[in-house]
Formats: structure tokens, C-alpha cells, sequence
């Protein structure tokens, strides 16, 4: 399998691609097409008669993909079917979106009894389960889902919750890097029994955009920094409280500090896999998430439901603010919240200017 110049390639197990850690995501022509379209790294798609999104409850043959999906701009994911229909519902109302008359948001995988999905004109609203095997099933078949519905260079979010390394519970974290619970910037996955290894990267633009959009008003800090990603919420996470621990609560602390002085400020489990085959497919893509405690002090999460709810709008908020702004900055709402969400069905092979994603 090729590199790309821009580090978008994957190793055979051998080494990670470790060059321009500072880089935004390069779009490559390995992963788009002239007009912005996402291209597949794999040759077997496009000579498949059709594709059945399983996991989606979608198909390229059964679904009219490019008509229902072709005008998605932004991916959302998070851990919890009700989390993403609450953002749904939220970015509807943020981007003056308005259903047809007599419709309401419906779950469009819900017959796929795996994933739930919502779509609100440009931003679709995904729930990923909880850890790498769910949220890796869920990026191929999104990914796939980009590929077929000629979505052009769309951005994918993950909106999550975390354990915070020395940081209150309340507090949201930007991912600028992501390592796994041994400090690798990779994700890595058995495949054909050999261990494949993808760069976690995630675009640094995009962080310094989102850290840019956090409010001085805002009644929690938002900060960034590198996120860990584990296997497991007790053991692989150091926790005291699981069914099982073999190790001290100093060899437990001796651990956070350790990961802490290596810059790791919160701890969750989709982190590497998301940074990794996004990065791998050149989608632009960024992590938000909320503590929900301060690792340091403890382990159980026995914060009242109200206060996790209220914390785990915070990083839609966020995620919310860089939406609308791209929306607006692009003509495509206007400053009263009532625009049209129209977009023309792209044509993949039309060559259009580069967008960028500069604000200021
Ligand atoms: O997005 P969520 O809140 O699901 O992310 C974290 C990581 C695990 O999936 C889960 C563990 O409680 O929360
Ligand atoms: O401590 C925490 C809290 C939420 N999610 C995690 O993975 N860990």
C-alpha cells in the first residue's frame, strides 16, 4: 500500500508514519477527487455491484444515497443514541434548520438495531457505541457512506465524554494528539495476521479553530491537549473499582502522573481509532469531550445525572458554535438563523475551488 506525501498512508506493522506531526489533514488525490468528492483507498468498492452499509441499515443500491446524504457538510459522533438525537435536535435549532411540515427527525438506522442516525440538513448525527471494535465498524461504513453520496470534504466531529488528568470535572478537552495506554500515536489492528499500524493524527487547525471558538463567558474552562485512548474503562483505565485489580492505588497514581507529565490531560476509549482512520481517509477531523471527573481524585463517576447532563452539552456547544460559523461564513444560513440548507447535488468530477476553513 502507497504513502502520500502528506503522511496519510498506513505502515505494514514496521514503523508508524510519524512525519508532520503539525499538519493540518493534506487533502491528497489518494483520498479525493478533483471536486472535493471523498475517493476510497479501496480498489474492490467501485467494482461492487452494490454495497450494503450493515451496521447503517443503508445500501448503494437499496437507498438513493447522493439524494438523501449528498448535501452532508459535517459528521457528528458520540457515545450514546440519546446524546446524538439531543444534538440533533440542538444543531437544528442552532442552524435554523427546519424539518418539512408534519416530519420529525427520525432515526435513520434504527432498523440496523446497532447505531442511530440523524440527519438535520448539512450535519448528520451519529451514535458510535463505546470503544475502538464499535466506533472502527461505524468511520468504514460513514466513510463508505461519504464515498457513495459524493459528499464533498466533509469534517468529521467526535463529541464525547472522558476522565480528566488533573483537570475538574466540567472541563472541556480538545484533542490535539491522541496515544494509546502505552503512548503510541498509532492505532493499531490485527489484519491478516499482521499488526497494521495507522498515525493517530488529528488536524491542528482545526483544534486551534475550536479553541478559538471557546468563550471567555463560558462558566467551565476548555483547554487542549493529548488524549489517551484505552481498551477498557477499569483496568485499561487504572481504575481501583473494577471487577478485578492487581495493582496498588500508588502503582495507579504513579501511572496518571506519569501520563500526565507526558502531556496526556484526559483519558477515553474511541480516541485513536477516530484520529487514525479519519487522518487515513484525509477527512479533517476533530475530538470534543467533557470530564466527567478528575482522575486524580478518584474513580467512580458519582456526579448527579442533572450536572452530567448540563456537562455533556458542553462540547456540543462548542462543536455547535464551529458549525454555525462555517454555515454562515459560506452564505449558507443567514445571521437570523432562517437560511435554506439547499445545496446542488455535487458533481464529482467538476473541478471547484478549495475551501478554507480560516475564520478569521
Ligand atoms: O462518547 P462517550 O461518552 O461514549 O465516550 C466515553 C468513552 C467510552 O465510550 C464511554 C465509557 O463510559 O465514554
Ligand atoms: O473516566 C472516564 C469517563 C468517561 N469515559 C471514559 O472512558 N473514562
Amino acid at each position: 500500500m502507497s504513502c502520500t506525501k502528506s503522511g496519510n498512508g498506513c505502515t505494514n506493522g514496521n514503523g508508524v508514519d510519524n512525519n508532520n506531526e503539525d499538519d493540518a489533514v493534506e487533502i491528497s488525490t489518494e483520498t479525493r477527487y478533483l471536486d472535493g468528492t471523498v475517493r476510497l483507498r479501496n480498489p474492490n468498492i467501485e467494482l461492487m455491484d452494490q454495497d450494503i452499509l450493515y451496521h447503517l441499515a443503508l445500501g448503494s443500491e437499496s437507498h438513493d444515497l447522493v439524494e438523501m446524504f449528498g448535501d452532508v457538510k459535517f459528521v457528528c459522533m458520540g457515545g450514546t443514541p440519546k446524546r446524538m438525537f439531543n444534538f440533533a435536535e440542538y444543531i437544528m435549532k442552532e442552524i435554523g434548520h427546519k424539518l418539512p411540515t408534519g416530519t420529525q427527525l427520525m432515526d435513520i438506522s434504527q432498523y440496523s438495531y446497532r447505531y442511530s442516525m440523524y440527519k438535520v440538513g448539512p450535519v448528520l448525527s451519529i451514535s458510535h457505541g463505546m470503544g475502538a471494535p464499535s466506533i472502527g465498524i461505524l468511520l468504514h461504513e460513514v466513510i463508505k457512506l461519504m464515498y457513495h453520496a459524493r459528499c464533498r470534504d466533509p469534517v468529521f466531529f467526535r463529541i464525547g465524554t472522558c476522565g480528566g488528568i488533573g483537570l475538574e470535572g466540567g472541563t472541556v478537552i480538545i484533542s490535539d494528539n491522541a496515544a494509546d495506554g502505552m503512548m503510541n500515536k498509532y492505532y493499531q489492528v490485527p489484519v491478516l495476521g499482521k499488526l497494521v499500524k495507522r498515525p493517530a493524527k488529528l488536524d491542528k487547525k482545526l483544534v486551534k479553530e475550536l479553541k478559538a471558538l471557546a468563550n471567555p463567558d463560558d462558566p467551565y474552562d476548555t483547554v487542549t491537549g493529548t488524549t489517551m485512548c484505552a481498551d477498557d474503562f477499569y483496568e485499561g483505565q487504572g481504575r481501583l473499582d473494577g471487577a478485578f485489580c492487581d495493582y496498588s492505588e500508588a502503582d495507579k497514581m504513579e501511572y496518571l502522573e506519569r501520563l500526565r507529565s507526558n502531556g496526556i490531560r484526559n483519558i477515553e476509549m474511541e480516541a485513536t481509532t477516530f484520529a487514525a482512520l479519519t487522518h487515513h481517509a484525509g477527512i479533517k477531523a476533530a475530538i470534543v469531550c467533557v470530564a466527567l471527573l478528575d482522575r486524580m481524585k478518584g474513580d467512580q463517576v458519582c456526579t448527579p445525572k442533572e450536572v452530567l447532563t448540563e456537562w455533556q452539552l458542553r462540547p456540543q456547544i462548542l462543536v455547535a458554535r464551529y458549525i454555525k460559523r462555517y454555515l454562515q461564513t459560506k452564505g449558507r444560513i443567514s445571521l437570523d438563523g432562517h437560511g435554506s440548507m439547499a445545496v446542488k447535488s455535487p458533481r464529482r468530477f467538476k473541478l471547484v475551488q478549495q475551501e478554507s476553513q480560516t475564520f478569521e
